[in-house]
């Protein structure tokens, strides 16, 4: 069972696993003896950083990363391109996708993955909630890249070679449900200062995350 606590430390609640289940049995463990595999699911509106920080905390935490826009379908791509949002019928498959690709991951014998996906309203959020209930040892956590749409919009229209422009980011941010208190698997980090700074502090908030979670 998962049981939850708030941590000051890490500002999220955290689950820690008392047990596992073996073959339909489930069977205490020593949580000294658990090792979390934990899906980290980097999100956001376009531009706030999704693909530069989840590249650089993939690297520290050497684990696979899986960037949620090579899993569009070409419809999907199109409509951005042509500066048309996505409605919720056109991301429900692509959620599922992503989700499963985290999972497979795991099952292929990753400790953990990183993920990107804007997962900007919380049902999105929760599809890939699911994929915590494939084991007990199975951790998803979203880290949250907070901006403000002024910011956003000067990031993405600096970006080059990208088929989500500036015309964008106002639809996001009016589909945008910024996760609150009661997402208690959310860390949330302020990405307004420069890159290097944020992909520290996203990554000092994901191993406090671990550390709180270990203890
Ligand atoms: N903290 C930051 N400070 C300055 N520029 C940033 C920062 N984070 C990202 N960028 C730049 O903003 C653009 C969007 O970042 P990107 O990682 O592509 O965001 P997303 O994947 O969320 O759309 C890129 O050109 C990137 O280099
Ligand atoms: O880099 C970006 O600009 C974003 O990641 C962008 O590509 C987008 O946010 C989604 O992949 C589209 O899906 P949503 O409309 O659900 O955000």
């Amino acid at each position: 069972m998962l049981s939850y606590t708030y941590s000051e430390k890490s500002g999220v609640h955290v689950s820690t696993p008392s047990a596992i289940h073996t073959m339909g049995k489930v069977q205490s463990i020593p949580k000294h003896e658990t090792r979390l595999r934990h899906i980290w699911i980097i999100t956001g509106p376009a531009g706030c950083g999704k693909s530069s920080v989840a590249d650089f905390l993939a690297k520290r935490l050497n684990l696979p990363y899986i960037e949620g826009d090579e899993f569009h379908p070409r419809s999907n791509v199109e409509k951005m391109a042509n500066g048309i949002p996505l409605t919720d019928d056109d991301r429900w498959d692509w959620l599922e996708t992503l989700r499963n690709k985290a999972v497979e991951a795991l099952e292929s014998g990753a400790e953990g993955c990183v993920v990107t996906c804007s997962c900007l309203k919380r049902r999105y959020r929760d599809v890939i909630r699911i994929a915590g209930r494939e084991a007990d040892d199975v951790i998803v956590r979203f880290v949250y890249l907070r901006a403000s749409e002024e910011l956003l919009l000067k990031r993405v229209k600096a970006r080059k070679n990208h088929y989500m422009k500036d015309d964008m980011v106002h639809s996001q941010f009016t589909a945008l449900e910024e996760p609150d208190e009661s997402e208690m698997d959310v860390i949330s980090v302020d990405v307004s200062g420069n890159l290097a700074s944020v992909q520290n502090l996203a990554t000092e908030r994901v191993r406090g995350c671990m550390e709180e979670e270990s203890q």
